[in-house]
Parts: C-alpha cells; sequence; structure tokens
C-alpha cells in the first residue's frame, strides 16, 4: 500500500520520530543525507512500510515506530474497550510482520498488548483506553531517550581522550529516539571535551554508515572519517583504531549479537587486532527466549540494494544475489555488552540474566 502522506519539509533536529496532532511524522532516511523529509503517517500499514521500506529504520526506533502504529489503529476505535483490546492486539501482529529480526519491534507490540488487555480488565472506556494507550507508545519513545543516555555514559567509560574508534552501520540518534546506542559515546564526549576519532564504516548495501553515521555525526561536530567496508582492516593495521563499538538488533540469552551484516567481519579483525568490541543496545534488545544466535531470524532483503543501489545498476541483470541484512557475531568476539544499567562480560548466559533480576 503507498503510504498516502504529505511530506512536511521541516528543520527540525535530526529525530527519526515525533508524534504530532494525531499523526506520527516519520524522517524518511531513504532520503538521507540529502534530502530532511518528514512523511506524516496516519495508519497502522502506513508505518508498517515505512518499516519495511527503511524508511525508518534501528531496532529501537522501529519499535517506537510500531507502538505508535497500534495507537493510529485504534484512534477511531467505537466498539467497547474488550473490542478495543482485541482491535489493538490485531494491529500489533500486523505490524509485527514488517521485519523479523530486531527483537525490539515485537518487545514495543508486546508492551502495547499487554496494556491493552490490562485496559479492558480494569474496565476502562473505550476512550480512556485509547488515551492510556497513545501514553504507552510515548513512554516507550521517551524512556528510550533516558536509557540512551544511560548507555552513552557507561559506555564512555572505556574511551580515553584521544582515542580512534570504529563503529558499523547506524546506532545513533537515527535509529533511536535521541542520542543512539552505538554513537551516545561520541556525543557525550563532546559535551565532555574528550576528543574520540570516528571511523564509520559506509556499511553496504544500504549505506546506513555513509549517509547516517557520517551524516548525523558530521552535523554534531564530532570528528568522523568515513570509509568503505573493506577498509577497516587496513585502518586497524595502521594503528588507528582502540576501540569498536556497534548497535545489535537482538542479543541471545548467550550473548550471541545478530547486527547489520558486516559486523561479523569486524568483530573478527578486531580480534586479530587485538582491539576490545563493544556491543552497546538497550535491555530491550536482550532476547533471554532466544538462546543462541542460530536461533535469531535474519532478515533478507530485495537483491536490487545489492545490484541497483540508489537507482543505479552496478551488476549484470539475472546475477544471482544473496543479501542478508544482518548477521550473527558469536558472544566469544564480544568484549563487553554495555547497557542502561551497566556494562556486562563473559559468561554472558550469567550477566545477561542478571540484568533482568530484581536488584
Ligand atoms: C540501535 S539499533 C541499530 C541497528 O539497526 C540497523 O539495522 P537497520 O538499519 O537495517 O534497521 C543496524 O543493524 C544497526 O546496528
Amino acid at each position: 500500500m503507498t503510504a498516502n502522506t504529505e511530506s512536511l519539509n521541516k528543520p527540525e533536529a535530526l529525530r527519526s520520530l515525533k508524534w504530532e496532532e494525531n499523526a506520527l511524522l516519520m524522517l524518511d532516511q531513504r532520503l538521507l543525507p540529502e534530502e530532511t523529509v518528514f512523511l506524516r503517517l496516519t495508519t497502522p500499514e502506513q508505518v508498517w512500510e515505512g518499516i519495511r521500506e527503511l524508511k525508518v529504520r534501528g531496532a529501537p526506533a522501529i519499535g517506537i515506530s510500531a507502538a505508535y502504529g497500534v495507537v493510529l489503529g485504534v484512534l477511531q476505535f467505537a466498539g467497547n474497550t474488550r473490542e478495543l483490546a482485541a482491535e489493538a492486539i490485531k494491529q500489533a501482529e500486523y505490524l509485527a510482520t514488517s521485519r523479523p529480526t530486531a527483537v525490539n519491534l515485537f518487545w514495543a507490540l508486546d508492551r502495547m498488548k499487554a496494556r491493552a488487555t490490562a485496559l479492558a480488565a480494569e474496565g476502562a472506556s473505550t476512550s480512556e483506553a485509547i488515551d492510556a494507550l497513545l501514553e504507552e507508545a510515548k513512554r516507550i519513545h521517551s524512556e528510550d531517550e533516558e536509557t540512551n543516555r544511560l548507555i552513552g555514559e557507561h559506555a564512555l567509560t572505556l574511551f580515553e581522550d584521544g582515542m580512534g574508534v570504529l563503529t558499523h552501520c547506524n546506532a545513533g540518534g537515527l535509529a533511536t529516539s535521541k542520542y543512539g546506542t552505538a554513537l551516545a559515546p561520541f556525543y557525550l564526549a563532546l559535551e565532555e571535551g574528550i576528543r574520540l576519532k570516528v571511523f564509520a564504516d559506509e556499511t553496504r548495501p544500504v549505506l546506513q554508515g555513509a549517509r547516517l553515521t557520517a551524516f548525523e555525526l558530521q552535523q554534531a561536530g564530532v570528528d568522523v572519517t568515513l570509509i568503505c567496508d573493506n577498509m577497516a582492516g587496513h585502518v586497524m593495521s595502521k594503528g588507528w583504531v582502540q576501540a569498536v563499538i556497534v548497535g545489535t538488533d537482538r542479543v541471545a540469552a548467550n550473548g550471541d549479537v545478530a547486527n547489520k551484516i558486516g559486523t561479523y567481519g569486524v568483530a573478527v579483525l578486531a580480534k586479530a587486532h587485538n582491539i576490545p568490541f563493544y556491543v552497546a543496545c538497550p535491555l530491550s534488545t536482550i532476547d533471554l527466549s532466544t538462546p543462541t544466535g542460530d536461533d535469531i531470524p535474519i532478515e533478507e532483503r530485495h537483491p536490487d540494494e545489492v545490484s541497483r543501489g540508489f537507482g543505479k545498476r552496478t551488476a549484470p541483470e539475472g546475477v544471482a544475489i544473496y543479501n542478508p541484512a544482518f548477521d550473527v557475531t558469536p558472544n566469544e568476539l564480544v568484549t563487553a555488552i554495555i547497557t542502561e544499567k551497566g556494562i556486562v562480560r563473559a559468561p554472558y548466559s550469567d550477566s545477561l540474566k542478571k540484568l533482568f533480576s530484581a536488584e
């Protein structure tokens, strides 16, 4: 379905999403860095398409979008609250089909479904329930910002003034509500006068590193150097990189990490150069119900992303193409996982569980 949306050119700061007048304003990240265009979405179908087509992308931003998508699906609902809860659950299950790997999508939708069910059980009126579901989506959105700041603070303890740090894909403000996960320490370092030199992998085939990470860090005044993915080993061999930090779409219970395709190769190179490999994520990206990386569904995307990126054909018609959007880095290559609750290290099957215990 083509979104029936109007483009709103707004000189907004780089926020991926905004709720305004019963609509979701979604920054169309496919157009960055050349155009800043906000799409005004008013239906769950438009949100579904926005997630599927990477108009919005990044695990937390996908979850936040989907939560608002549930709200858009029930805003005009006229039945009773029990029927409303059933409709909210139906919309959530539809939005859950947009992309398979980022667990934040399912985490956020589960939160919305649970809220809708609880509202029906509490005997709320339909209008009270709709307002409460919107409040829940807004809470998911606002909590993410504070979470990312905490991740940034913990991550910054691992970096020293003058360090070179390499990152892959985009785990910045554009992948979340603000700050990002892997990029959060770079923003806080700037605030605290700590000089970090960032190497951003361009991240083929969709170029989130070139189009988004280099763009948002440059806009913020962070010292960022864009490199092709195949240069990561070279800059490490030159001694220019003292740490790697990346985001993630799902961490399995044993600490295996699914992230943008190419991350596994960066982790192997980091190991070969004795460089620490850090993964930054909120607890909502840690999925204790997924035992290992082998159990994480890996999205395969359209071959045109590889052969006709941005409309220019760069491979022969009809050639076989394999286009997995993610890969899995085994936990043995992960030096530490940085969360809003602190930094955890191996053995991850124990340390990750402790993050969710009461204390
Ligand atoms: C903070 S989550 C960012 C995460 O999401 C990206 O994938 P995509 O752009 O396809 O949504 C990539 O894996 C990033 O590390």
